[in-house]
């Protein structure tokens, strides 16, 4: 290129041009802008004929812009310069590289092709070579940052919408959904016809295709290294396909024939679980217009990212929906009420009404006539069923322990509080909270409870902040709580919040047949736990259940099948089998030789009283047969030793000879905890 050594006319043509492109540069926005309107101006304020820019697409040069009459590319030049990566000028050319931004992705696909700023002049001109040099440099440059800047924001708002889409996938439960959301928000973003999951089934060699657009209702499954798709999941590397340029040997046309659609272009990238192993492929199709190149690479792998995250979050929590909604069957199953006695329908009818409110209910009942099983049964009924169940034996919680125990307590807040502790109250939240042995709970304790029942809040013991609680409180009780209040031994207020809804469960030996129902079930029950086939009752055996008060009701009836499952081995079960006259408990309760059935009726008391004498002899007997050992008697009789003397005091027993023992499991209790 003919230049001129540096002159002062020099000086002020290349300030002139230089100062005109500055300002032409700040309005830009686009490189495509900045080219069309700052180069003819360019050309002619140096008195050159054309120029632009020309880029090496797979080894070929090509004009990308151009201005001014059209020329033959001088190649031999643009590869010097692309060897030198500076500037080159000759008679008749300048020619600048445009450098190629490296932030924008390390994929190895992102090799963008080489451009080259290129000018021409025919005449001699006004600018010495240094300046010339300059000036196409600072060209070159401008074209780079602003190629940049456009490229970043591109780059920000495709990240903002897989951001969007992403945070909504994590919303979608429903598989088949996601899938399709995830495939629309590609079909979108990379303005493609049509967009594909393919999730890896590992064990049988095939990618399954999710969702086969265009193929309503079917699943696309291909062996797991065919086409451009298996491609990538055996290198784990994005891959670009066109017609055009590429080999048609690698795309399995068989799918094309079989949905009558062509493919001509194709991307597809690896999706990674969170262990970065390969969970499948995201296939995108035949790009609108123009063959897919590494943008749209980059651009779907940063949805197959996000999509691989939804997809295992969902099927995580699908999973783990599944496994609570099992434990709460497997829950619910044991909290069965059996039972066909009319009084223990009845009690199952208004239970099934009550369970899905969020009233109070107060089940009474004598001890083992299953109040708890009750609880749970309500619990399993209601909306709550996914939430807690957690029972409180108020008997068992002295007034000392029994705020910490309810609402918890601050670390620090006693003596022993060596940590923070959260209280029923709260681990009950969202669900159930059983208060049984209501009628027990202390005056003070009483008072508090019904504090927390009417504000709904608790504040931990030492703590000052205010906890809300959502607990639907289900209490029980045999106790007589009516006469409690007149004896001012229970509060009135605390009354009517727990008995919205009343429930009574009668005594076994007043639910007729049931009886034998029962005893059917736990037999199985036993047998099922020990592997065993469930032994048959015999007439005998039957007329000794059906006649036997069973003083500890249902709760003796299971612990006798227990028995009988673990220690009688023949296929029938007879009356001398069950031991009612001889276990322990019965041996107790009927006098030896005494016909069952004539002891109930013969009694010359009214119910109550018979069954309070019933148990004063059966107690009596039992700690007789274990000589003394209260432990034993209790277990003997199925309940906690402090229940036992619970018990005893409240049917005026005389405790003194055997307080001795002193109880050292009394303080709480939680939800396991069998009392009578
Ligand atoms: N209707 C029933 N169907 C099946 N099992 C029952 C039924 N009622 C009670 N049971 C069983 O009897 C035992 C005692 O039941 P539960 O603990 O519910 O009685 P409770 O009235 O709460 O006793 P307590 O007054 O001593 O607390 C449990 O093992 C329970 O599984």
């Amino acid at each position: 290129m003919m230049t001129h050594p540096e002159t002062k006319t020099d000086t002020t043509a290349w300030l002139q041009a230089v100062s005109q492109m500055v300002a032409q540069l700040v309005d830009c926005d686009s490189s495509e802008k900045l080219l069309s309107v700052t180069l003819p101006d360019l050309l002619s304020s140096v008195g050159m004929a054309s120029g632009g820019v020309v880029i090496n697409d797979a080894g070929t040069w090509r004009c990308q812009h151009w201005t001014g009459p059209q020329v033959t590319l001088p190649t031999d030049l643009l590869e010097e310069t692309l060897d030198r990566s500076q500037p080159t000028i000759t008679d008749s050319w300048c020619a600048s590289l445009i450098r190629q931004t490296s932030t924008a992705s390390d994929s190895p696909l992102w090799v963008t092709p080489p451009k080259v700023l290129l000018l021409q002049s025919t005449k001699r001109l006004s600018l010495s070579s240094g300046s010339l040099n300059h000036m196409v440099d600072l060209l070159a440059n401008s074209i780079r940052l602003i190629a940049d800047s456009e490229l970043k924001s591109k780059r920000i708002g495709q990240l903002a919408v897989v951001l969007k889409s992403s945070a909504a996938w994590l919303q979608i439960d429903d598989d088949e959904q996601l899938l399709r959301h995830i495939a629309d928000t590609a079909t979108q973003l990379l303005q493609c016809e049509r967009a594909s999951i393919f999730l890896w089934d590992k064990r049988r060699k095939k990618l399954i295709g999710r969702p086969a657009l265009g193929i309503e209702d079917k699943a696309l499954e291909v062996s797991d290294d065919a086409g451009v798709v298996g491609e990538v999941l055996q290198s784990g590397e994005a891959k670009i396909w066109n017609s055009v340029s590429d080999d048609e040997s690698r795309v399995n046309r068989s799918v094309d024939r079989q949905h009558a659609f062509q493919t001509h272009s194709l991307v597809a990238v690896p999706m990674r679980g969170q262990r970065n192993e390969i969970i499948g492929v995201f296939e995108a199709i035949n790009h609108r217009g123009r063959i897919f190149d590494a943008e749209h690479a980059l651009v779907l792998s940063d949805l197959a990212q996000h999509a691989a995250v939804a997809i295992q979050a969902a099927g995580a929590r699908r999973q783990l929906s599944e496994s609570c909604d099992r434990l709460v069957r497997d829950a619910a199953s044991d909290a069965q009420l059996i039972g066909a006695h009319p009084d223990v329908r009845q009690v199952r009818i208004n239970a099934d009404k009550v369970a899905r409110t969020d009233l109070s209910v107060l089940i009474l009942g004598k001890n083992g006539t299953g109040k708890e099983v009750l609880a749970r049964h309500l619990h399993y009924q209601s909306d709550r069923r996914s939430g807690p169940f957690i029972a409180v034996n108020c008997a068992a919680l002295v007034e000392s322990l029994l705020e910490s125990e309810l609402f918890g307590h601050e670390r620090g807040a006693f003596t022993d509080a060596n940590q923070t502790r959260v209280g029923k109250f709260e681990l009950a939240n969202g669900g159930t909270l059983f208060l049984d042995e209501i009628g027990d709970m202390s005056p003070g304790g009483q008072a508090k409870l019904l504090r927390v029942l009417e504000e709904k809040v608790v504040v931990r013991v030492g703590g000052s902040q205010t906890i809300p609680v959502d607990v639907r409180v289900i209490a029980a009780t045999n106790q007589p709580l009516e006469q409690m209040i007149v004896e001012k031994r229970f509060r009135e207020d605390l009354y009517f919040r727990l008995n919205v809804v009343s429930l009574t469960l009668p005594a076994l030996c007043d639910r007729g047949d049931d009886v034998l129902l029962l005893a059917e079930h736990f037999l199985q029950h036993f047998c099922y736990q020990i592997g065993r086939q469930a032994p048959t009752l015999t007439d005998s055996a039957k007329s000794a259940l059906l006649s036997y008060p069973w003083p500890g009701n249902i709760r003796e009836l299971r612990n006798t099948m227990e028995r009988v499952c673990y220690l009688v081995t023949q296929s029938q079960i007879t009356a001398d089998d069950l031991s009612l006259a001889t276990s322990p408990g019965s041996r107790l309760a009927v006098p030896s030789g005494a016909p069952l059935v004539s002891r109930r009726f013969d009694t010359p008391h009214e119910l109550s009283e018979s069954t309070r004498i019933f148990q004063i002899e059966h107690i009596k007997r039992a700690i007789e047969s274990c000589g003394g050992n209260m432990t034993e008697a209790a277990s003997l009789l199925g309940l906690h030793r402090s229940n036992l003397y619970r018990k005893m005091r409240q049917l005026g027993m005389n405790t003194s000879e055997s307080d001795s023992e002193s109880d050292s499991n009394s303080e709480s209790e939680t939800e396991s905890d069998d009392i009578s």
